[in-house]
Formats: C-alpha cells, structure tokens, sequence
C-alpha cells in the first residue's frame, strides 16, 4: 500500500512562538521536552527557539541552553529533508550564536509596516529588511537554509490597515535575498477568508510563486482555521500553527496565539489532507503543555481528551482520510447553452450544446467572456472548470454560422482571441474537463486551460485545421504546445490524440475511465495536493491512487 505524502507542511512554531510572550519561567528542561514530543508526534518542522534580544523576549534568554543540550544537537545533527528545525534570529548576532549550535536553517524577520518594525525590532522597514539581508546572505554563504516571516500582513497595531503592496515588496525582497519560502505573519489575527483570497491572489498576479508562501495565522478573532482553509484553497500548503494554540507577540497588543497545530490537524485530517501528524500524540503534548503553562488549550485537544481511549484508539492513532466530497454545486447562472455553477470557491462552466457538439455560438462565446470578466477579479473564486455535456468537450466554432458574411464572422473571430486571452491570463486557475471529444477551436480552448483531466474514450484533433489555414489560436494555444511534444504530423495529419498519448507526455493531469470516474477524478483533483498552482497540470501528478481508491469509497 503506497505511503501517503503529507499533503501539507506543518511548521509547528510552539517553542519559539508559542513560548516567547509567557510572562513566567517555562524550565529549559521543559521547552526541551515540548520540542520532542512534537516531533514524535511527527511533525517535521518544528520552530526551536528566536536567538534575540533577552533584554526584549527574556522567555527564550535561555536558548543556547536549548540549542546546546545533547539531546536536542542530535536532532539537529539528524536533521535532513524530512526535518527542519529553524531558528528564528534578528541579525547577525543571533545568526553567529546559531551557527555555533550547528543550527542548518534560520528565519529572519521584517514587517509590511512601520510601527510594528519600530517597536519589534527597533528599525523602519528598509532596515528590518537590510538587516535580514545581512543575515541571509551570510547564513547561505554558511550553507544553512533561511526562511523568511513579514509581519502585520493585514493590520498593523499602531498603524491600521496593511497596504497589500507593502506586503509584496517584504515578500520580494525575501526571496530575492535566498529565502526559500516566506511566510505570511497575519500578526493581529485580524484576517478573514475574504482578506487572504485577495492577499494571495494579489501576490500571486504580481509574480510571487505559490510553493514559496507559507501562512502564520494568529487566531484572535477565532478565525485562524478557517483562514488557513481559505489560504489552502488559494493554493497554499505550508501552515505554521503552535501547539495549544499558544503565542503571540508581546509587540502587539491585544494579538493573541497561534492557530492551534491540533485545530488544523483535525481539520485538515477530516477534509481528507494528509498532514503526516499523530493527532491523538499531538493533542496529548498540547494538553501537557497547556497544563503546565496554566493555558487553556485548543478546543480540538479538550475534545480528543473527553475521547474514552478505544474511541481515541480507533479514530485519532492515524491519518484517516475521509475525503471531503463536494455535496452539490449551486446553479449561479444559467442559459440553454452554458450552465454556470459553484461550490465553494470553484466555479464549474458547463457548454450546453450537447446535439451540436457543444461547438461555441457567439452568444456562448460572449457568455464565457462574461464569465471570466467577472470572476478574475472575484477574491471567493479560485479555480474555474470548463466541460461540456454529451459525447463532446466542444468541436469548434458552431458550423452553422461558419457561411456568414465576413462582418458576422469577424467579430466572432475576435471575440474567441478575446476569450482564449482571458483565459490564459486569468489569475484563476483554469481546469479543462474533457468530458468527450475536443475538435479545432475546441481543442485550443482546452490547451488554453491550465489543466486538464479527461475520459479515456475521448480524443484531442485540430482537424478544422484540414479545411481551412492553420488558424491563429489553434497554433499559438494547441499547436506549438502539441509541435513540440507529439511532432508536427499531429497538426498536419490533424490526427485524433488519444487522453493516454496526452498523459505520457504530461499534457493531461487525470485519466478517466468514464464519465463516473471523470467526476470522481475531477473532485480528487480539486481536493489533492498541487491543484491550485497555476503553474501546469503536473502539480498534481501524484495522486495517491490508494487514496482515490478510498475516495470511491467514501462515494459509495
Ligand atoms: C532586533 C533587536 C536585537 C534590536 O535591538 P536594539 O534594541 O536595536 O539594540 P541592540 O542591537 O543594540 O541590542 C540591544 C541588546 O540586545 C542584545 N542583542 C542584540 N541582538 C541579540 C541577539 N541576536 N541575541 C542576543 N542578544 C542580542 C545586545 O547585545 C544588547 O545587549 P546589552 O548590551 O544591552 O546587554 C531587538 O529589538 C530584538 O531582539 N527584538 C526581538 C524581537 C522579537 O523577538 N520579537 C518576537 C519575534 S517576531 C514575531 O513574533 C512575529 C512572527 C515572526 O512570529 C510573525 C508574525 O506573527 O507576524
């Protein structure tokens, strides 16, 4: 049976975070004790502790006494890919004093605004971000990883509202100088679902790579859970969460702690996401260490403790995926040819035409034009699915108009240019869904999508390509894709591409055995890891087909 791969990294911040605003003395032996129940646990990330000023954050005065206990440097000196265990430091002391711990990753620090920088690390923005270029350059040139955090990525407490393109120059700036990966400190807490789409989406469309954002939700306002979903389905999926829901930074007032690691582990583990965690371990830590720190805790660990041990046996000792099924898709929009749906924040745009292969009118055209006109911009959408009813995906241009006059066919021309730009340059990502056949400008608008998934039985040709020149969108969005990877003779020949042929050359995501499973495929796809990139079908290339199995399952 094939191993699950955690779906989503988990950076458990608990000992640096959680700990730093704990007015009194945690023992050494404590904060030692957390870190190893916590990778017991499984976690595979685990924030150690901040090497900053003691004078500032007196809690982690004693993190050389951490670093440098025996027990902890064999973790560090084990740590490998599957174990990162960074330190947290503000300049190039506290990098210095890590070094000499054999620490091999460390996080630097800066702030989207000003008041939060002044008061956390004595410094402006530029400064905080000179200094963590400082670092950074010196710890790769010591060959350790860094690890970027911008704080106050919605609301500053002495300064209000976060300019979102203050946020992109932080995040910017801390790739450029070799971070791996930044992660979004929303510091307050003050975010919601609605601010993180339009955050993420706005990053997303100025260049910044989702697999380099990672989200550190504070759970002030109770709404770190559902903003870790929301970031999850913009297509994020590196979380960091503290045990008991502890942290908080004492530079900003009124914040308070950490989305609970156990609060996301359930939540994650009961939507069918794999995060590699031993939920009933993990809530046990949390419940020692809260104890111990007179906190209250996260309510997932209060549940699984009231748990009589065969239930905590049989329902927390392993991941157990129960795949989160899309219960049903509202109709928003609805024309006898093109039926528009939604759940959650997809958008599924069915073509209607089924007696007619589905080929495109210029009403459907300047319905799909509409469609993503509005929905670009949309922050509670993320992914748009385009399919079709009956045996066809779509065959084309609608053969009836095509004896029009020039001036009835040119605007239809234009309008499909127009329509196959929106698509290609949609923030969304788009997901083509080859419920049958694809045929001409049918094929171009799939191969416009981002991804694909589709039945075995159907079939990809440029044949308008027979009839007529070489039309301009067939190549610039079929043609040069398919010149490439099939040769020229799929274009010339206009040879029918079977999905098998598309999928050994990576052109599909997902093959179907029918219409069933194309259904069942699609959702697993939504719901699996490296759906969401716009960055090409193969994100999502692994799909464990134990778990697909399992998702049959759960549908019956
Ligand atoms: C940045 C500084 C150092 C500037 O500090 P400064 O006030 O500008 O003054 P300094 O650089 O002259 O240093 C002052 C004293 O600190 C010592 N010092 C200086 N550096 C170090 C060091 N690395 N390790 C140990 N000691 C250090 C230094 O030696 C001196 O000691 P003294 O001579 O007075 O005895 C200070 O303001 C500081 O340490 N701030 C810490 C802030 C902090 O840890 N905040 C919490 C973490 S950030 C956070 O929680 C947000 C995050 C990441 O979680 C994401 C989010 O939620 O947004």
């Amino acid at each position: 049976m094939p191993r699950l791969i955690p779906e989503v990294r988990i950076v458990e911040v608990g000992p640096r975070d959680g700990l730093q605003s704990i007015k009194n003395a945690i023992p050494t032996e404590t904060k030692i004790e957390l870190i190893h129940r916590l990778r017991k646990a499984g976690l595979r990330a685990i924030e150690l502790t901040s090497v900053v000023s003691p004078h500032r954050i007196p809690q982690l005065a004693d993190c050389q006494q951490v670093l440098a206990d025996p027990t902890i440097k064999l973790l560090l000196a084990n740590e490998q890919e599957d174990l990162r265990l960074p330190v947290l430091v503000p300049n190039t002391k506290g990098l210095e004093i890590a070094l000499s711990h054999d620490v091999k990753e460390v996080a630097v620090f800066v702030s989207a605004t000003e008041g939060f920088s002044k008061a956390n690390i004595n410094s402006t923005v530029q400064q905080g971000i000179e200094k963590a270029r400082t670092v950074a350059q010196k710890a790769i040139e010591a060959g350790i990883a860094v690890r970027g955090y911008v704080s106050c990525i919605f609301v500053d407490p002495y300064d209000g509202p976060t300019k979102p393109s203050s946020v992109l120059h932080c995040v910017k700036e801390l790739i450029d100088m070799g971070c791996y990966e930044v992660s979004l400190g929303d510091t307050t807490g003050a975010g919601t679902p609605a601010k993180v789409t339009s955050l993420v989406r706005f990053l997303e469309r100025n260049g910044i790579p989702l697999d380099q954002l990672a989200g550190h939700f504070h759970d002030t306002y109770g709404q770190g859970a559902v903003n870790v979903l929301q970031a999850y389905l913009c297509g994020i999926r590196v979380f960091d969460s503290s045990v008991g829901g502890l942290g908080g930074c004492p530079f900003a007032p009124g914040a308070k702690g950490n989305v609970s690691t156990e609060d996301l582990v359930f939540m994650f583990h009961n939507a069918g996401i794999n995060t590699g965690v031993d939920l009933a371990k993990l809530a046990e830590s949390g419940r020692w260490i809260t104890e111990r720190l007179k906190q209250p805790g996260s309510r997932s660990s209060q549940c699984v403790r009231e748990l009589r041990p065969r239930e905590k046996k049989s329902r927390l000792s392993s991941f157990r995926p129960v795949v989160y099924v899309k219960e049903s898709w509202n109709r928003v929009k609805y024309s006898d040819s093109l039926h528009i749906y939604q759940t959650g924040t997809d958008l599924n745009v069915v073509l209607n035409r089924p007696n007619s292969g589905n080929a495109l009118t210029k009403s459907m055209i300047s319905g799909l034009i509409g469609c993503f006109r509005n929905h670009s911009s949309n922050p509670l959408i993320s992914r748009i699915i385009l399919t079709g009813n009956g045996r066809y995906f779509c065959t084309g241009l609608d053969a009836r108009n095509k004896n029009g006059t020039n001036s009835e066919r040119k605007p239809r021309f234009d309008d499909l240019m127009q329509l196959f730009e929106m698509i290609d340059q949609s923030p969304k990502t788009v997901i083509a869904c080859l419920n049958g056949h694809a045929r001409g400008a049918g094929a171009a608008l799939a191969f416009v999508c981002d991804q694909r998934v589709m039945v075995k039985t159907a079939t990809v040709d440029l044949s308008e390509t027979r009839r007529r020149p070489f039309p301009v969108f067939v190549s610039r969005y079929g043609g040069l894709e398919w010149k490439h990877t099939l040769g020229s003779d799929a274009i010339s020949s206009s040879r029918p591409i079977t999905g098998t042929e598309l999928k050994t050359l990576g052109l599909v995501a997902e093959i179907a055995e029918g219409q069933k499973d194309l259904r069942m495929k699609l959702e697993t796809h939504l719901n699996c890891r490296g759906t969401i990139t716009k960055n090409g079908c193969l994100a999502n290339k692994e799909i464990d087909s134990d778990q697909s199995e399992r998702y049959k399952l759960a549908r019956m």
